[in-house]
């Protein structure tokens, strides 16, 4: 466990059963710092955040986010963002009600809300660009978009999962400046599940490593990196030319 003095999300004790699949996990996430979570594919990353997020139920054991406990509360009613890699885009909304749909997803926006909507579209480099659709957006757009709806929402804790996958290399770079710029200004607590070392590298402060449904380790980056003993980190970080 990395050193720190305050826990923005507590999984205490938690385990499920999906099939055949098992998973446990005990662990706090700093506040205010971005932690990925790694390690190799269908080792739990993705259902790691489902349970914060609140799309999975735990079987035993407590969610908490910002020191409340939410185990029990629906997605909606979490503090928390979610970016994914498809973005999540209704298609038949312009960007402008894409993004507002972060504020209130029954749109009823004041006007500070749509100052708020039109202040984050600038802050993301869509301004003027409100009125297209998503399917006229690129895919860097469509991530810029999604990024835009998370910082409207002002929640404290922002989830990602795999948010560059779908890019290609040059807009993936961007985009990994665009998130370490927001992160800087904003604050939030993220979460990134992320297959790439250098997201961890170029981002990442803290790092839980998962292996077969269970935190292998839990570091700050630089111990993370120094970890080559440990068979599965020294495959994962030999998969890129760091
Ligand atoms: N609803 C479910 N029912 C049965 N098994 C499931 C269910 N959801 C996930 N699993 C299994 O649990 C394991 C972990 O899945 P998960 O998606 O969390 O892994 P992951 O680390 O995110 O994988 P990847 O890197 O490939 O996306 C996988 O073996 C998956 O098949």
């Amino acid at each position: 466990m990395p050193p720190e003095t305050r826990s923005a999300v507590e999984l205490e004790d938690v385990g499920l059963k999906l099939g055949s699949a098992e998973f446990y996990f005990d662990c706090r996430i700093a506040t205010g710092q971005i932690t990925a979570i790694v390690g190799p594919s269908g080792s739990g990353k993705s259902t790691l955040l489902n349970l914060i997020a609140g799309f999975e139920q735990p079987d035993t054991g407590r969610v908490r986010i910002e020191g409340e406990d939410v185990t029990e509360r629906l997605p909606a009613a979490r503090p928390v963002s979610l970016v994914f890699q498809d973005n999540n885009l209704f298609s038949h909304l312009d960007l402008f009600t894409n993004v507002g749909l972060g504020i209130d997803p029954a749109l009823r926006l004041t006007a500070a809300d749509r100052a708020s909507v039109s202040s984050a579209l600038v802050r993301v480099g869509l301004q003027g660009q409100e009125k297209r659709m998503p399917a006229t957006l690129s895919g860097g757009e469509r991530q810029r978009a999604a990024f835009a709806r998370a910082l409207v929402r002002k929640k404290p804790v922002v989830l990602l999962d795999e948010p560059f996958a779908a890019l290609d290399p040059g807009l993936r770079a961007a985009m990994v400046d665009l998130l370490a710029d927001l992160h800087r200004e904003t604050g939030f607590t993220i979460v990134l599940v992320t297959h790439d070392p250098q997201d961890v590298v170029r981002l990442a402060s803290d790092v839980l490593f998962l292996e077969h449904g269970r935190i292998a380790l839990h570091a700050t980056r630089d111990v993370f990196f120094s970890r080559t003993d440990l068979p599965a980190i020294a495959a994962f970080i030999g998969e890129s030319a760091l």
